[in-house]
């Protein structure tokens, strides 16, 4: 079995928990009440100021200029239409731009901070792959949106969601299953708590978002 296929299954109740949450299945039915989502949003832009520094750090220790690409191209996704997307919901919602963390938020930032300055490629892929494969799998079921959904809903399923997203999953786990077999065991259990520790951080997400 992949290594990262085995990671997953090792996460299986939190990962379930996350992927398959009322903050989802609210959100791409349109129910979700939208002081929730403003706390997302709100949460969730502070949340891809870490995010863009661990993908950054992880072009910067990829083993060769090709492995970077795929990272390259995403990271001009996130500052590109996917920020653009959080400046236009956050103008329509009426949400304030704000440097407070929620605890979850914190502890997010935490770890992608740590898996950023251990520099190690590993740890940062480990974080990375979280992020990005349980919103994978969360938003493939709901794409494509119902055509009524206001963007903000609409367009978080479509930038998680479709055959270019699909890609930088898939990407992400080669790059984990490929040094894996090189590891050490220490550094295969390093993988493992920082993988298991985002999986839990993204169900808490999720709880704090839908408990606002
Ligand atoms: C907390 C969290 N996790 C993941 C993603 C996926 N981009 C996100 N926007 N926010």
């Amino acid at each position: 079995m992949r290594p990262t296929e085995q990671l997953k299954q090792s996460v299986a109740g939190d990962w379930q928990a996350a992927t398959t949450h009322a903050f989802c299945r609210e959100l791409s039915d349109g129910t979700l009440p939208l002081d929730k989502m403003r706390w997302y949003l709100q949460q969730d832009y502070q949340f891809v100021d870490g995010f863009v520094r661990l993908l950054a750090s992880a072009i910067a220790h990829a083993p060769s200029l090709a492995d970077s690409v795929p990272a390259a191209q995403f990271l001009a996704i996130i500052t590109g239409p996917e920020n653009t997307y959080f400046l236009r919901s956050l103008d329509a919602l009426g949400v304030d731009p704000t440097d407070d963390l929620a605890p979850v938020t914190h502890e997010f930032q935490n770890l992608m901070a740590e898996a950023a300055a251990s520099g190690r490629y590993e740890n940062m892929l480990a974080v990375l792959i979280v992020a990005e494969w349980i919103y994978l799998d969360w938003a493939t079921p709901v794409n494509p949106p119902a055509a009524d959904l206001p963007f903000w809903f609409a367009e978080w399923i479509t930038l998680h969601a479709g055959d270019g997203f699909e890609a930088v999953v898939a990407y992400l786990r080669d790059q984990l299953d490929q040094v894996w077999p090189g590891l050490s065991p220490e550094a295969q259990a390093e993988v493992t708590r920082l993988f298991t520790r985002a999986v839990a951080l993204e169900r808490a997400f999720f709880d704090s978002a839908y408990a606002a």
